[in-house]
Formats: structure tokens, sequence, C-alpha cells
């Protein structure tokens, strides 16, 4: 479960820059929920995945993610309880380590072994496991560089990372943006999968409406630090693409144009 309560934070504060990014938040996403987070540039959905990692201490407001208050716990306590996948491929995976060294990285998150990196058998044979459902043929290029992969490559492996270690709470930040058509669709495919099969508690940000609607089973909106929209059952289902556009348009004042249309 996340739950996340009045949150708020400022950049800025008492500058002529001052930015009030957080106003308020209110979201709780039940365990094994997964939300589809959109909103507009600087709507602050990326400020709020920083808060709920921990890479930033919000102002003020709660966030308990499973049974814990976390707000004041630092990024290296949450990551045993909390996985993010990034938008930029070369974000969440060390590229002049091999691919089952990022894989035992990522295996030994969140504990104090000092030898993260260290391969046993057990853990070669659960790599190359979890790899070969990718079939990408990465399971047989285990000692490759991870900086050999291609973008969609590497996003495939940061989502087998981030549900190597039973985190429960997943974090998708546009994970798919800089991907090409294809890959984008292999990689939303395996997140649904992944997600459903793991029972993970998932936000994704996306700017898409299409993907919006497509995956998870609610949608919530931000706007100007806050949520605006919520949507979720029966009303969401019936939701087309043009409905959405059309909500987000009123939200931010505007006509509901077809360029707007063309970002379903
Ligand atoms: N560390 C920071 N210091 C100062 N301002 C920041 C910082 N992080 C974010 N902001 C500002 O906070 C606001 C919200 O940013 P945020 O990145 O959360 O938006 P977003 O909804 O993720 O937008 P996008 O869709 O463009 O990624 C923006 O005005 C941004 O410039």
């Amino acid at each position: 479960m996340i739950a996340v309560q009045d949150l708020r934070i400022t950049f800025g504060k008492g500058t002529a820059i001052e930015n009030k990014a957080l106003q308020g938040v209110d979201l709780t996403v039940a365990n094994g929920e997964f939300v589809t987070v959109i909103g507009s540039n600087g709507a602050g959905k990326s400020t709020l995945m920083n808060c709920l990692t921990g890479e930033l201490i919000a102002d003020s407001g709660s966030i308990v993610i499973g049974d814990q208050e976390v707000s004041r716990w630092n990024a290296a306590k949450r990551s045993r309880l909390v996985s993010r996948v990034f938008q930029d491929p070369l974000a969440g995976t060390c590229e002049n380590l091999t691919i089952e060294e990022n894989l035992a990285l990522a295996h030994s998150r969140g504990t104090n072994r000092g030898f993260g990196r260290a391969i046993n058998n057990y853990k070669r044979e659960l790599f190359r496991e979890r790899l070969s459902r990718l079939r990408l043929g990465l399971e047989s290029r285990l000692e490759d560089k991870m900086g050999l992969l291609s973008g969609g490559q590497r996003q495939a492996v940061s989502l087998i990372m981030a549900t190597l270690q039973p985190t429960k709470t997943l974090l998708l930040d546009e994970h798919t943006a800089a991907l090409d058509p294809r890959m984008q669709a292999f990689v939303l495919e395996l997140t649904h999968d992944l997600v459903e099969e793991e029972g993970m508690t998932t936000l994704m940000i996306t700017h898409s409406m299409g993907q919006a609607l497509q995956f998870g089973s609610r949608t919530v909106m931000l706007h100007e630090g806050q949520v605006v929209l919520d949507v979720s059952g029966q009303e969401r289902s019936k939701m087309t693409i043009h409905d959405l556009v059309d909500m987000f348009a009123k939200v931010r004042g505007e006509q509901l144009d077809s360029d707007s249309l063309l970002l379903g």
C-alpha cells in the first residue's frame, strides 16, 4: 500500500523562483493496485515519485509504504520497499558492469551485505531464468557489459531488476518514453505481466492517454501539485481517449483540439 497525505514541497522558498511543486497531494493506492498517472509538464509527477523514493524529503505531509511511515527515511533505507524505473534507460543501471553484476546489485538492494556483486551459482541460475522470459537471448549474455544493450533491452532488464527483490512497490517514471513503438509495446506488455505476477503496487507516469487507460485499473491526474482527477471502475472502463484528453484540456483551461488528441 502507498498512502500519501497532504504532501507539500516548495522549491526555492522565499526566492523570486519559489515553486510550490506539491500543494497537498492526497493519494492512497491499495496493495496490488496499478495506477497510471498523467499530468502536464511541471504538474509534479516526478517530484511525487522523488518524495516516495526519498530522493526528496517533503516539507510536510506523510508517506506510508506497506505498513511503514517512511516520511523521514532516506533513499537508501526506502530502497528496501520501493523500486523505480526511469525514462532514461541509462539511469537505473551501470553501463560498465556486466548484466549479471547489475542483477546481483539489484538482488542485494536494501541489504547491508558488502559484496552485492558477488555471484554464486544459485544467483546465476535465478538471473538466467528471469532473463529467459524476455526472449531476447540475454540469458546467454550474462557477462556482457550493460552498456552494450539497446535502450529497450536495458529497460526490460531494469524491470527484471525492479522485481528481483520483494519490494512490492514499483514506480515507473515514463519508462517507455524513450523507446521506439515496437520496444515500447514489448516493455509495456512485460510491465503488465510482471506487475500482475508479483502483485506489485504500481504507479506509472505516462504522457500517453492511450496507455493511461489501457494499463492498470485506475488513472489519476496531477495538476499544479494536486490530484485533480481520479477515475476507476466502470467510469474508467467506459472512458475513451477523447474523454480523457477533454478532461485534461478542461483542467488546464484549454479547448480540446485535434493536436492534443494526437497525444493519445
Ligand atoms: N530539484 C528541483 N529544484 C527546483 N525545482 C524543481 C526541482 N524538481 C522539480 N522542480 C520543479 O517542480 C515542478 C514540478 O516538476 P516535476 O518534474 O515534478 O514535473 P512533472 O509533472 O514530472 O513534469 P514532466 O512531465 O515535464 O516530467 C517543475 O516546475 C519543476 O521545474
